[in-house]
C-alpha cells in the first residue's frame, strides 16, 4: 500500500527549463502538468521549501533551490506563510530543485511535495544540475524562464523569452488582500501550535502588499491586535483607524511603481506615526524619504546572510528574499543607514532622523531562517510606547 508520505519512482513527465539566453535544462516534472513562467532566481536555504514557495513576495519568480534534497520533510497545515486565503497557497510561479526523495519523512507532515505541488496546480521540475544553473544565474544574473512540460526546448525557450521581466512590475496591489482584515494569531510553539492575542496593548495597521503570515505572527505575539488593510488604502482611512503604529509590508515585484504605497506611507510617516517596514516596505519608506531603487544583479535569496547592524558592530545572520534595493547614495540626510550586508555592502536598513520610522530589506520574521533579527519587532514596539509616552 502506497504512504501518504511515499512517491511511486519512475512516473514522472519528462520536463523542460529553458532561460532566455537559451540554457536548456532537461528534467522530470513533479508538479502540475502544463508550463510557467517567471524570473528564474535561486536561493541557498537548506531547508524551509514550504514557507518560501508560499512567500507571495515570490510571485512571478520561478524558485531553484541550490540545496540538493528538496521535500525530505513533507508539507504541513500549519507552515504556510500567505496570510490573504489558505495559507498553504504556493505563490511561486513554479520551483526548480535537483533531487526529490522517494520518501518524506516527519512527524508534522500531512502531505507529499509533489502532492501538494500537484493539488496547487504549480509546475515543478527535478533532476536539474542547480549548480550549473546558479553559476549561470550568478555570472549573467537572474533571468526569465519557462518550466514546461510536454513541450519542445524551442517552444520552452520561447516562453521563457515571453515573460516581460519584474522590472517596472507592480504586484503589491496583485498579491494584497481585497478587504480589510483582523489579526490575532500568534506565534506558534511546539506542543501548542499558534495562540490567540486577547489582550492586547497595542493596534498596529499593516498595509497588505504580499504580507507574510509570521510578520502578523510575531506582531500579535508582543501585544498587537493587526488590522490588515488593502495595498491601495489610503493614508487618510489608515489614520482614522488611530493606530498605535504602521506596519509596511513585504511583497512581490518592483517597487518603483507603488506610487499609491509611497504617497501613502509619506503621508503616515509625515504625521509622526510609528512606521517599520519590511523588503518591500522598506524600499517603500525608502521611496517615500526620497531616495531611489534599483534592481540588482541576482538579489539576495537565502537563510544565512550576514549582516552589520552598524550601531553595536554585531553580526546577524539573516534570511533573504529581494531582488531590488535601495540605492544607498541616494539616502537624504533624514536618514541613517543602519544595517549594511557582508555578502555585498548593499544597504540593509534605515531609520529616519526626524520621525520614529525604520525599516529593513531582510527577513526579521525568518520563517524560513535565523531569528537573529526578531528585536527589531521589540523596536517597533519601543516606539510605539514612546509615542504613548
Ligand atoms: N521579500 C520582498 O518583500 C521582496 C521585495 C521586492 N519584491 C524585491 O524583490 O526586492
Amino acid at each position: 500500500m502506497k504512504h501518504p508520505l511515499d512517491r511511486a519512482p519512475g512516473t514522472e513527465a519528462r520536463a523542460i527549463l529553458a532561460l532566455a539566453d537559451g540554457s536548456i535544462f532537461p528534467g522530470h516534472g513533479i508538479g502540475a502538468t502544463g508550463h510557467t513562467t517567471g524570473e528564474v532566481v535561486f536561493n541557498t536555504a537548506m531547508t524551509g521549501y514550504q514557507e518560501i514557495l508560499t512567500d507571495p513576495s515570490y510571485m512571478r519568480q520561478v524558485v531553484t533551490l541550490t540545496y540538493p534534497h528538496i521535500g525530505n520533510t513533507g508539507v504541513n497545515p500549519e507552515d504556510g506563510e500567505s496570510s490573504n486565503g489558505p495559507a498553504a497557497r504556493v505563490h511561486a510561479a513554479g520551483l526548480v530543485i535537483k533531487d526529490l526523495p522517494l520518501l518524506a519523512s516527519n512527524f508534522r507532515a500531512t502531505q507529499a511535495l509533489s502532492d501538494y505541488l500537484k493539488a496547487q496546480g504549480v509546475v515543478a521540475i527535478a533532476g536539474i544540475d542547480t549548480r550549473k544553473l546558479t553559476r549561470i544565474l550568478r555570472s549573467k544574473g537572474a533571468q526569465n524562464g519557462a518550466i514546461a512540460v510536454g513541450l519542445s526546448a524551442d517552444e520552452t525557450v520561447a516562453l521563457a523569452r515571453g515573460f516581460e521581466g519584474l522590472g517596472g512590475m507592480d504586484l503589491a496591489k496583485v498579491a494584497s488582500v481585497r478587504e480589510r482584515y483582523e489579526w490575532r494569531a500568534t506565534e506558534w510553539r511546539l506542543g501548542a501550535g499558534h495562540g490567540v492575542q486577547d489582550a492586547p496593548r497595542f493596534h498596529v495597521v499593516a498595509y497588505d502588499f504580499g504580507i507574510k503570515a509570521n510578520i502578523l505572527r510575531m506582531l500579535a505575539q508582543r501585544g498587537c491586535r493587526v488590522t490588515v488593510v488593502p495595498a491601495q488604502t489610503g493614508a487618510a482611512e489608515v489614520l482614522a483607524l488611530a493606530p498605535d503604529g504602521v506596519f509596511l509590508s513585504n511583497g512581490p515585484g518592483d517597487p518603483a511603481p507603488c506610487d499609491y504605497a509611497i504617497a501613502a506611507s509619506r503621508d503616515i510617516i509625515e504625521r509622526g506615526v510609528p512606521t517599520f517596514g519590511i523588503c518591500l516596505g522598506h524600499q517603500i519608506m525608502a521611496l517615500a524619504s526620497g531616495a531611489q531603487t534599483v534592481k540588482m544583479k541576482f538579489g539576495h535569496h537565502g537563510a544565512n546572510h550576514p549582516v552589520q547592524d552598524l550601531a553595536s558592530g554585531r553580526v546577524m545572520i539573516t534570511s533573504q528574499n529581494h531582488g531590488f534595493a535601495v540605492d544607498a547614495a541616494t539616502l537624504p540626510a533624514n536618514c541613517r543607514v543602519t544595517h549594511v550586508s557582508l555578502f555585498d555592502g548593499s544597504l540593509q536598513g534605515f531609520e529616519r532622523t526626524d520621525r520614529p520610522a525604520f525599516c529593513f530589506q531582510g527577513h526579521p520574521e525568518a520563517s524560513p531562517g535565523p531569528h537573529d533579527l526578531g528585536t527589531l519587532f521589540d523596536r517597533f514596539i519601543s516606539l510605539m510606547e514612546a509615542s504613548h509616552a
